[in-house]
Parts: C-alpha cells; structure tokens; sequence
C-alpha cells in the first residue's frame, strides 16, 4: 500500500556560496513511499540541498519542515531556525547514509548498529538488539554482527550503514551517492533495498551520478537546473508500480 502524504516540505529555499547562487526560491516536498534522486551538474548545490535538509548546512532564506515539526521558517523575510531541542528533534526524522559510510571502526556491525539510539536511549539494550538483528538481517547480514567494519566489502560496509541508519526509525532518509563506492551487482543490491524500505513508509532522497541507477529505481528524478527556478512534481512514477 503507497499513500499520498507529504512527510518532508522545503519551501522557497535559498543559498549563495561566496557569491554564488545555488539555490534560488527552491520548492520541494517528499511523500511517504517516494524515492527521489537528485542528478545533474557537478557542483550545481545537489549536497548543499541534501545538508540544507539534514541540518549541515543552513539555508538563507525558506522553510523545512518533517510533518508539522519545523526546522527553519522564513519570518519578517528572515530564515530563522528552530531552537537547539526542536532541531533535535526534527533531526530524529531524518537520517543520512554518507557516500564514505562512516561506519565507527573500533566497533563490531552490531555495535554500530546500537551506539546512538543507546545514546539516546531509544529502547532497553535487549530491544535494541533484537531490533538491530532484525535489520542486519533484512540487508543479508546476519552473519556478519560481531564482525568489524574493515572485514567487510563497500557494498555490505553501505548495508550496514542503511541498517544503522534505520535504527533511528527515520521518516525521511538521505544517500549521499549510494553507488559511488559499488559495483553493479552491488549497486542492484543496494537498489532493490531502497525499494523495500520505501515500501515500509520512508521517504528516501538520494545524490547520485548514476543515472541509470536514478532511472531505475527512483520514483521521481529532479535535475538540479531545477534549483534555479521553482520546481514543480512532475515526472512521478508509483514505487508500487516499480519492479
Ligand atoms: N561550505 C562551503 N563553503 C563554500 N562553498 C561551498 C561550501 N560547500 C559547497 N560549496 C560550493 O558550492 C558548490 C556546490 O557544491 P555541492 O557539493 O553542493 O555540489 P554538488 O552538486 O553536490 O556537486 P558534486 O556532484 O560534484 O558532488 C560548489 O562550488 C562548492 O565548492
């Protein structure tokens, strides 16, 4: 079952890097279920916009909003951003896989698995454990939890830090150039994963230079020429139309 409800709103959004305009009044939203790639010119704001989301970087102007829990807001034509705990908690909607992994080396799969939402006290150790059994299981992994990051190749290495991320039970989840570091097998893999989480109700946005991995397995493509003019939702495909 796919539903219709927006999860993620970035409304008029702008950023200028050293006097250079990346995004101009820039309109976006994502829906539950939706995976979106974001593709095009090198250096033309793909991660800038990903960071801007993620709270890595801040906007100059425009709204971001997960459900009703709003990161910044434009006010008196200002963008002014939330204070320390809403920022928090906003973050704790969305979660972001790096293009490197950044897997913790010094701690086995499970535990990487476990470190924040330990920290954050999400659950007892022994839920979380199970939890993160279940995941490490759904990337094929399972054999793998007591092992350490370096044993592992780039493919299990971005399985793991999916699962990792998933722990946090994100609404919105964030790939920095998933294939960047895979082979085609493992690019495929990887793909029909996205796939299956988006059918569980994240809304997953993905940087990438792999058209082809764009076009198959995202719901919706958006060039980034598209950040210099205001964007509309065209070209969306129905994830369970998807094969
Ligand atoms: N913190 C920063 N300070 C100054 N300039 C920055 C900063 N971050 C990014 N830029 C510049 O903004 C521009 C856009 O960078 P960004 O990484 O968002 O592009 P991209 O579309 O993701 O590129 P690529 O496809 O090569 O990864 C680049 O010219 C970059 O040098």
């Amino acid at each position: 079952m796919t539903e219709n409800r927006t999860i993620l709103t970035a409304k008029n959004i702008s950023k200028t890097f050293n006097g250079k305009v990346l995004l101009n009044n820039f309109n976006f939203s994502l829906k539950k279920n939706e995976i979106v790639s974001l593709v095009g010119a090198s250096g033309s704001g793909k991660t800038t916009f990903m960071r801007i989301l993620t709270a890595l970087e801040r906007a100059d102007k425009g709204s971001v909003q997960i459900d009703q829990l709003a990161l910044c807001e434009t006010k008196e034509n200002e963008c002014q951003y939330a204070h320390k705990k809403q920022i928090k908690a906003y973050l704790q909607q969305i979660g972001l896989v790096f293009q490197d992994f950044q897997l913790f080396p010094h701690l086995s799969i499970l535990e990487n698995c476990l470190e924040a939402p330990l920290a954050q006290k999400l659950d007892s150790k022994q839920n979380l454990i199970q939890q993160a059994t279940a995941l490490l299981t759904q990337v094929q992994l399972a054999d793998k939890i007591h092992v350490m990051p370096h044993t592992l190749s780039g493919g299990q290495k971005q399985r793991v830090a999916i699962a990792r991320a998933l722990m946090l039970n994100p609404k919105v989840l964030c790939f920095d150039e998933p294939t960047s570091a895979l082979d085609q097998a493992a690019s495929k893999t990887i793909g029909i994963l996205l796939q299956e989480i988006a059918k569980t109700g994240t809304a997953i946005l993905l940087v990438t230079h792999d058209l082809a991995f764009a076009e198959k397995f995202s719901t919706r493509t958006i060039d980034a020429t598209t950040f210099l003019k205001k964007s509309s939702l065209a070209n969306t495909k129905d994830i369970s139309e998807m094969n």
